[in-house]
């Protein structure tokens, strides 16, 4: 395939609810949907996940933006592409980046998934019709607002619950969602919220039986969480800092860590987390598919990697309704029993609703890359 067009959507959807973490909060998912196109005019979609402030990771919807015009769509300009695992390979000489490069990325599997009739989750050679998913839960007001919370999860049949936790919202939150629910799989998120020095807050969590804590330490911290895996029983999970197979190759050696929360949209695209995925499984890694509050493309790539085999661990992968009155795509992901079904059309198989799409849209951008 050859792309002769780009075209981006500045997307603003509102959120339900805010989404408090340890650093700040984000009111509405702001996005850009992109769509390639071929010479035959069929499309390809995907979702350029980067937030709109950079404390999450170091890019930003606008900066992953330009980084994209700029500096990606030259590289391909003009390329014929045989397959969508060539596409990482063409985009490396841009550093880091990651979220625009899988932006991109992304859009050119769905496309080629089409142009083969073939869907995304067949291609990455996954086969699971329905996928057991969690809830992320922001840090919230009060100890009884998420007890309350919880409870409407649980009973909604999410099978793992994530709590965000932040120096000053940790022992309590925990101990209270633990003794209310005994059996359910729980674990913590800090987003970076502790140093060293908190270890004896960490190592108080221990008791509490949690599947995980997912990074406690400085983002590009490796050294530090080594040490806090050495002296915790409970699993050490990173995210924020694993942007290559390579990171998850030294945190692996230096012992950084047990667990792997997974974006494609983190580690540059589907390609570089297939072989995350692939490392993972065979250095007895637990892997699980991480999220961006994504919209409906979005979602439908982490239901696709998800429904490989090796991810056993329920992800961050919510039904629709858990963050949006309404979705970019046709359909709506719904959690049934705890699982949400995997879509199997050809490419990404979700279409998108372009009336949705129009209201939301600040602003569309075409780029034609022929001369
Ligand atoms: O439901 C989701 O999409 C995951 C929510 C989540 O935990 C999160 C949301 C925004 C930024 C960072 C994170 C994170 O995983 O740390
Ligand atoms: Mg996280």
């Amino acid at each position: 395939m050859e792309i002769v067009k780009v075209t981006l959507y500045h997307i603003e959807l509102p959120l339900l609810t805010p989404f408090i973490t340890s650093y700040g909060a984000i009111k509405t998912k702001a996005f850009y949907l992109i769509e390639v196109e071929n010479k035959l005019g069929n499309k390809g979609y995907g979702e350029l996940e980067a937030f709109e402030i950079p404390d999450y990771t170091e890019e930003t919807r606008e900066t992953a933006g330009l980084i994209l015009v700029n500096h990606l769509l030259p590289l391909i300009k003009g390329v014929i592409i045989e397959h969508p695992q060539e596409v990482r390979a063409l985009l490396a000489p841009i550093r880091g980046n990651e979220m625009a490069k899988a932006a991109l990325e992304t859009a050119i599997w769905d496309l080629y998934g089409k142009e083969q009739n073939q869907s995304i989750q067949h291609l990455i050679g996954a086969n699971r019709l329905r996928i057991p998913v969690g809830v992320s839960i922001g840090i919230q007001p009060s100890i009884e607002v998420l007890l309350q919370l919880v409870e409407g999860y649980v009973a909604t049949g999410y099978q793992r619950v994530k709590l965000k936790i932040k120096p000053g919202f940790d022992q309590e939150p925990i101990a209270a969602v633990r003794k209310a629910f005994p059996e359910l799989t729980l674990m913590a998120d800090a987003n970076s919220a502790y140093t060293k020095e908190d270890l004896p807050l960490l190592k108080a969590l221990d008791k509490y039986d949690l599947a995980m804590i997912e990074q406690p330490f400085g983002f590009r911290d490796f050294v530090d969480h080594a040490w806090a895996q050495s002296q915790l029983k409970t699993r050490v999970c990173l995210d924020e800092n694993i942007r290559c197979l390579g990171d998850v190759q030294l945190a692996h050696q230096l012992g950084s860590c047990q667990s792997i929360n997974l974006k494609i949209s983190r580690v540059g695209g589907l390609q570089e987390a297939l072989e995350i995925v692939d490392y993972c499984q065979s250095h007895d890694i637990l892997v699980w598919c991480g999220g961006m509050l994504e919209a409906g493309i979005g979602r439908a790539f982490n239901l696709a990697l998800s429904s490989r085999d090796e991810f056993s661990f329920p992800g961050d992968i919510s039904a629709s309704n858990r963050y949006f009155a309404e979705d970019i795509i046709k359909t709506t992901f719904d959690l049934v029993e705890g699982e949400i079904t995997v879509p199997s059309g050809d490419g990404i198989g979700v279409e998108v609703d372009w009336q949705v799409v129009n209201n939301y849209c600040l602003k569309q951008t075409d780029y034609v890359l022929i001369d």
